[in-house]
């Protein structure tokens, strides 16, 4: 069967403005954010797509049961009466989930915007409650867009010919994403549900309805109506876009395109199972995390002090005995020990195995890597180490882009967050001891904190980063540090300025200089303000071009969501994961 296609304006697509990274328009749907229980999810999942380097526009729906519910109280106050407004109070659902995930975005240091409907430039022409979109000016989008790469559109809204608000009809989000990704020329767009791409028949009511891999535009129309928007697969059958449909973790969209293809039956993936050394700020705000996520489970816990009672109930049982631990059998190790040795022996050991590693330990990985990253060849595992520097802010990630661009000439950047915050409260009039005390209240301090004040901790991630531009060997590099003393403190005090701790590497004469000190924020302009325990980096190359990247530096959510991504990379190449559980005991 053919698709009726709708008579759509069909302007050029046009490409963003410097569009270095590819750009993604993403559709969240309330089948996934249904309450606002599932915002981390779908925050983790914008912060993974982030950190790989896309620009996304994310569109939302209401919560779920949300437009019903606006609906009716719209009708409670017009009755049968006939309104042209009730699109102002019924947005208010999309509206309200975008601003909800701005803040779960916020929660884990992923900077976004919001593009309200006035801004977002959508134009509809039709019934107000169900209209077809005409025309996008991105002006607005475009840039923001620019400013943080990652914009929220509360979607099934747009513009009437009169000015006011219209809605799109019901299940117009789909159609709002798929309308952006056509006008905006992005590189993908995917619709996130709460089934795994397209089946022949709804897989809750037939479980063993195969699945399609590819499926044609037309075909679409027949098999996914209650799955997919009809105008938003009409609009993309007229413009050639291809659009995905896949659940949040998934790593095999259905693609409703040109072609339809035999479906397959579908096989569950196993649960990847988890041993988490390490279970104070880290590990409870990772086992939080990966609550609802059915592709993890936590299979072991070691800790110091089963006994005590933590914030986040365990998902299984706590032990102190190595053996124990190991004995449970898992797929990958994650470290989140503040005891080194054991951080540093484990890893070994188990890479070894062919176990994968998922480390948040800068200590570790800047004193070991080399002999970690041999133990990785040898047992064909993966080491992951993203939350080690920068918590959520994907510092290694950015230098590494960077460096596969050009030579790097120079890195500066804000690493430790514990200090940025005292800094912060500082030039806020706060003293140094309840700014000490804050910092260790919120989870941000090492245990023992000396290792943020002295510049150790900022130094030790140096190195790693380093090893990253450069390709040097962390132990090979000398850093200078400089103390937030007692005496450093009266000086900033005195000065009336915002101070920062300021690490960089440079290249000079030959070789790479490296720091960290303290420096007047006001000297360091290219840093930008970072507020609280905000981390950010600035690298140049060679050629003059720059790259950024900012997250929140330390604490629990921000990085279990860097941990969280590395665990998603693994799974996304398990493939390469053995079953043999038995290594573990070898
Ligand atoms: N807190 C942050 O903001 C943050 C951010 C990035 C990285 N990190 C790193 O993550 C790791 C954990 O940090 P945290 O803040 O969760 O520390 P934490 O002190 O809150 O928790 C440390 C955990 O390690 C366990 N532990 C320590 N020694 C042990 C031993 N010998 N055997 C078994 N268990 C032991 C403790 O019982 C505790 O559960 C550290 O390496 C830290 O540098 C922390
Ligand atoms: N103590 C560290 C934790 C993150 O590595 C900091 O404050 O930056």
């Amino acid at each position: 069967m053919k698709p009726s296609v709708l008579p759509h304006a069909q302007p050029q697509a046009r490409p963003l403005s410097g569009a270095a990274e590819p750009l993604y328009v993403l559709k969240f749907g309330s089948s996934v954010l249904r309450t606002i229980e599932d915002l981390p999810r779908v925050a983790g999942e914008l912060y993974r797509l982030r950190r790989a380097g896309r620009r996304i526009v994310a569109v939302v729906s209401a919560l779920a049961g949300e437009t019903d519910r606006l609906f009716a109280e719209a009708e409670a106050v017009t009755g049968p009466v006939s309104c042209r407004s009730i699109p102002d109070l019924v947005s208010l659902g999309e509206e309200r989930t975008a601003a909800l995930l701005r803040l779960a975005c916020d929660r884990i240091g992923l900077p976004a915007e919001i593009c309200r409907p006035e801004e977002l430039g959508l134009e509809t022409s039709g019934d107000a409650c169900d209209s077809q979109p005409t025309s996008l000016d991105p002006f607005h989008l475009e840039h923001k867009l620019a400013a943080s790469g990652l914009v929220i559109v509360p979607g099934f809204v747009g513009m009437g010919e009169d000015g006011q608000r219209s809605l799109l009809g019901r299940g117009g989000s789909d159609f709002s994403a798929v309308f952006l990704a056509g006008e905006l020329g992005a590189d993908r767009v995917r619709l996130y549900k709460d089934v795994d791409g397209v089946f022949e028949s709804d897989p809750a009511r037939t479980p063993d309805a195969r699945r399609f891999a590819e499926v044609s535009w037309a075909d679409a129309l027949e098999v996914a109506r209650p799955l997919i928007q009809a105008g938003s697969v009409e609009y993309a059958a007229a413009r050639s876009l291809p659009i995905e449909i896949e659940a949040i973790g998934s790593t095999r969209p259905t693609c409703v395109g040109p072609i339809t293809s035999e479906p397959l039956p579908q096989k569950p993936e196993p649960r990847l199972r988890i041993g988490l050394a390490g279970y104070g700020v880290v590990g409870q705000a990772l086992a939080a995390r990966l609550k609802d996520d059915p592709r993890f489970e936590i299979a072991s816990i070691l800790v110091r002090q089963p006994q005590r009672t933590r914030a986040v109930p365990p998902p299984c049982s706590l032990t102190n005995d190595v053996g124990t631990f190991l004995d449970a059998g898992f797929d990958i190790f994650v470290d989140a020990l503040s005891c080194d040795s054991t951080g540093a022996s484990l890893c070994r050991t188990l890479l070894s195995r062919g176990i994968h590693v998922a480390s948040a330990s800068k200590r570790v990985v800047s004193s070991h890597l080399p002999l970690l990253a041999g133990a990785a060849a040898s047992g064909g595992a993966r080491l992951l180490y993203s939350a080690a520097v920068g918590g959520s802010a994907p510092i290694l990630e950015t230098v590494s882009r960077a460096a596969a661009q050009g030579r790097i000439e120079e890195v500066v950047c804000v690493v430790n967050g514990t200090v940025n915050f005292i800094l912060d409260r500082l030039s806020r009039g706060a003293g140094a001891d309840e700014a000490i005390a804050l910092a260790r209240a919120a989870g941000f301090a090492e245990e023992d904190c000396a290792a943020d004040l002295s510049g150790a901790d900022a130094a030790a991630k140096l190195r790693i980063i380093a090893h990253h531009a450069f390709d040097i060997s962390p132990q090979a590099l000398d850093v200078t540090t400089q103390s937030l003393d007692e005496e450093a403190i009266a000086r900033i005090e005195a000065s009336g300025e915002r101070w920062v701790q300021v690490a960089h590497l440079r290249r000079l004469d030959g070789r790479i200089e490296a720091g960290v000190g303290l420096r007047p924020l006001s000297e360091l302009p290219e840093l930008g303000a970072p507020a609280e325990e905000w981390n950010r980096a600035v690298v140049t190359l060679a050629d003059g071009s720059v790259y950024r990247c900012v997250g929140r530096g330390a604490g629990g959510p921000a990085t279990a969501e860097a941990i969280a991504a590395d665990l998603d990379e693994i799974s996304r190449g398990r493939a390469g994961i053995a079953q043999d559980r038995t290594r573990l005991a070898s």
